[in-house]
């Protein structure tokens, strides 16, 4: 005989992934644009008959989602804002079926940089330079009395490739019998910047809710936490990645009263000096390296987020 587990259905969210957008504002005639990659997942209660019952009654079908996507971006003034626009279609589907209990929109921003052409920038041209993307995850509740409620709201640069020739050094850790790695107060440094800044916003009753993420210098932010990533980076003498990372998050809490925390993720991507001593005794290692050799794996991996400490936040 079987027994009969009980169980119950203890978390859900539905809707569209990977809806692809390309808004070109063409304002004047010096062209911009957002190349987005959308996901927008709905959550509520009475979702709950369409996996326990088969009921589709309250469905919104994730193509009308997408659908969403596109007609939202047609009207939008706030699509170069990924924020923004964030909120524009959370609060919509919030607002559109009462039903719908959380919002939950993800997107990203593809590079497209202005072609130079001449020496001038050119105004409807642009290229891929790289594969860096900017990103912002946004989870909206309905909350009592006509409130929204932000559960979460973190924007973050994702894949920002960066390498420097001098200025880092690697000494004065743990050596046992497991150790073979030379200390060295000269290497080159290389990762892939993940960083993530997660932004403090009180529930607001739904009117305002625009306009109270509006406040927000949500661009001035990101080219902030951008500069000062790639500032530190370039101009810190690294003991380490971990004390790098730490000056790069530590400066954009200090920078910016809405930040709750900064986090980031941070390959070390190796590039060993290689040992040329067999061909006629040619010096490169240590202050005579000039030919290295980039380890694509394994890499070390350094995390960590910093945060306002409690009683020293700034409210808006
Ligand atoms: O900046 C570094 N941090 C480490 O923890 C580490 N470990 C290692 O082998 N190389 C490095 N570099």
């Amino acid at each position: 005989m079987t027994a009969t587990t009980n169980v119950f259905l203890d978390k859900q969210e539905y809707g569209k992934d990977k809806v692809r957008l390309l808004k070109v504002h063409k304002d004047t005639k010096v062209h911009r644009v957002d190349d987005l990659t959308i996901r927008c997942l709905l959550s509520g209660s009475a979702f709950t008959t369409s996996y326990t019952e088969a009921s589709n009654k309250r469905v919104v079908a994730t193509d009308s989602i997408k659908n969403t996507c596109y007609v939202l971006a047609k009207s939008s003034k706030v699509v170069d804002t990924l924020e923004l626009f964030a909120g524009e279609l959370a609060n919509h589907f919030l607002n559109t079926y009462d039903w719908v209990e959380g919002a939950h929109v993800t997107i990203i921003r593809h590079r497209w940089a202005r072609m130079i052409i001449d020496g001038k920038p050119h105004n409807h041209s642009f290229w891929r330079d790289g594969e860096e993307t900017r990103q912002t995850d946004l989870f909206v509740k309905r909350g009592p009395n006509g409130l929204r409620t932000v559960v979460a709201l973190k924007s973050a640069i994702a894949g920002l490739l960066v390498l420097k020739t001098t200025g880092s050094s690697f000494e004065d850790f743990v050596r046992d019998e497991y150790t073979t790695l030379a200390e060295t107060k000269d290497r080159i440094l290389s990762t892939c910047v993940d960083a993530t800044w997660e932004f403090h916003v009180p529930a607001v009753k739904t009117e305002h809710f625009a306009s109270h993420l509006a406040q927000i210098p949500f661009n001035n932010i990101y080219d902030s936490v951008r500069d000062v990533t790639c500032k530190t980076f370039a101009e810190d003498e690294s003991a380490s990645v971990q004390a790098t990372l730490y000056k790069m998050a530590t400066q954009s809490i200090q920078n910016w009263k809405w930040l709750d925390r900064v986090s980031y993720a941070l390959p070390n991507k190796h590039f060993f000096a290689v040992d040329l001593s067999y061909f006629r005794g040619t010096k490169n290692l240590q202050e005579h390296a000039d030919v290295y050799q980039p380890l694509a794996d394994p890499s070390g991996l350094i995390t960590a987020t910093v945060a306002r400490a409690p009683g020293s936040h700034a409210r808006l």
